[in-house]
């Protein structure tokens, strides 16, 4: 099977809907492709006979925000498909205005796809996250209304631990005072509570993709290494689980977070968790800005209990570059921006080049595969199905995706409708409340299709019917 890039779909070659002005052939036997992209739900809501055209691959709309990387804009360019590309992120109501018009919409940790905005979002059937995190997304409004979510899951995973690494030594060494003391002309040579890392003790909240990656990087410099996570997970090297996150404050010299934005993650370390800390310890935090209670990290550094901080990310963040981090904001970023020994980065730990890069071609990739094939493995919200592609040559097949409530007794009327063509394989699988369901039918025409499209549409589970040929 063509790898997604491959697939080049040129321009009307995929119909998206059953189209009855056009020949049956035409529309089932287009030149190369077996494919369609979707069906459109508003598109595929106005099906009414006579007045129907095809789909062509150019008007499947993406909006890219927040500078998604050049190479997925290229896979996605490539396809045909009309990308609108934004360097920053969208104030909620130019947000809600754009997305009623597009299928696709690209985003990074910026963007916030509530329900309110998604309630808007009439034709889109799928959201790449250009990025790990997926918190920004109503996943359960989007899944319940079938629209796919695919993420990055690891793909800046080692930019982030870098960054914390190189975080560490800063902090241990006040390099970022010392290099604004020069910057102001100021000569000032100190060794007064500047520490190797050697021999010194990480503690790592979330071991998951990054904290792991970090794990080696720290024993590799000489770093004793200690981690807390909800679940229990091999240690990579000589580190050590430990069993409660008070035995991990307690022990640590440097305290980093990774986990994901969570209910219980959110002001996972606040007041009780400073006093639980070493004096003279460190903090880190790349993960997400609700992790931190901030305020309470401003006391514990006023304090001495905490010697330094670094921080990648905030709870409320800009939209773009060159806006300006004030009070405005964050009613506590003129305290902050007053400490000593405090590292402030613009939430950059997955910004580098090949990360970036490498996020691109992945989240692209499976958003063409979705939209082309229908195939939602590497999905965070659906139920992960993927068939082999329908032969390219085959004429008059189909490939039916019914997205559905999971409810007893649906798949026994799904396939009483399929059961009237030639069913040459189907899959389904569902993931709490929903159900994916992809067939691949043969020996069938436009007519047939229609028939077939408006009675999955009729049944009462049906979250979204898409048919791809
Ligand atoms: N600053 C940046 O640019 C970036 C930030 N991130 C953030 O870092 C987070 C972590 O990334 P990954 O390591 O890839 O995620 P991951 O999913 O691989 O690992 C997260 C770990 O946290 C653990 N966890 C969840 N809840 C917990 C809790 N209450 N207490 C202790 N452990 C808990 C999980 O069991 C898991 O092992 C992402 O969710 C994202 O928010 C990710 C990439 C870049
Ligand atoms: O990957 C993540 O979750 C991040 O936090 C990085 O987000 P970004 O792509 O820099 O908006």
């Amino acid at each position: 099977m063509a790898s997604a890039q491959d697939i080049k779909l040129p321009a009307g070659a995929l119909a998206h809907q059953v189209s009855l002005s056009t020949s049956p052939s035409a529309v089932l036997h287009s030149p190369l492709s077996s494919f369609g992209t979707s069906i459109p739900r508003a598109a595929a809501a106005s099906v009414s006979a006579k007045q129907l055209k095809p789909f062509a691959t150019e008007d499947v709309k993406i909006l890219l925000l927040e500078n998604v990387n050049q190479t997925g804009r290229d896979v996605l360019a490539g396809q045909g498909y009309q990308v609108e590309f934004l360097k920053t992120s969208l104030p909620e109501d130019e947000l809600i205005e754009k997305i009623r018009d597009v299928h696709v919409i690209g985003i990074r940790s910026k963007t916030k796809l509530t329900a309110r905005v998604l309630k808007e979002a009439r034709n889109l059937i799928v959201i790449g996250c250009f990025c790990i995190g997926t918190n920004q997304v109503d996943l359960k409004y989007a899944a319940d209304h079938g629209i796919a979510v695919f993420n990055s899951p690891f793909s800046n995973s080692r930019s982030v631990a870098e960054l914390v690494i190189a975080e560490i030594v800063v902090l241990a060494r006040q390099l970022g005072d010392r290099s604004n003391e020069m910057h102001n002309g100021t000569w000032n040579k100190v060794s007064n509570k500047c520490w190797e890392i050697r021999g010194k003790t990480l503690g790592i909240i979330g071991y998951g993709h990054i904290g792991s990656q970090l794990s080696v990087l720290a024993e590799a410099m000489g770093m004793n290494v200690i981690y807390y996570d909800v679940v229990n997970l091999m240690a990579m090297g000589t580190t050590r689980q430990v069993a409660t996150l008070e035995d991990l404050l307690g022990e640590a010299d440097f305290v980093t977070c990774h986990v994901p934005e969570l209910p219980e993650t959110e002001n996972m370390i606040g007041q009780k968790q400073f006093e639980h800390m070493k004096t003279g310890s460190y903090l880190i935090n790349a993960s997400r800005g609700s992790v931190v209670d901030i305020p309470a990290l401003v006391q514990a550094m006023r304090s001495g209990k905490v010697a330094g901080a670094a921080l990648d990310v905030y709870p409320n963040e800009p939209a773009g570059n060159g806006d300006y981090f004030t009070n405005d904001l964050n009613s506590w970023a003129a305290d902050l921006r007053g400490l000593k020994n405090i590292i402030l980065t613009p939430h950059i730990g997955g910004s580098t080049e090949e990360a970036q890069s490498a996020i691109g071609v992945e989240v692209s990739q499976a958003l063409v595969k979705y939209v082309n094939e229908g195939t939602t493995q590497g999905a965070v919200n659906l139920p992960e199905v993927a068939l082999r592609s329908l032969t390219m040559d085959q004429p008059n097949c189909a490939r039916v995706i019914y997205i559905h409530q999971n409810i007893p007794g649906v798949l026994r009327k799904v396939n009483e409708i399929l059961g009237d063509h030639n069913v040459d394989k189907q899959m389904t699988d569902s993931r709490d409340d929903v159900a994916y369901l992809m067939a691949d039918i043969s020996d069938v025409d436009t007519v047939m299709l229609k028939d077939l499209y408006e009675r999955l549409e009729g049944l009462s589970s049906r979250i979204m019917t898409r048919i791809l040929y």
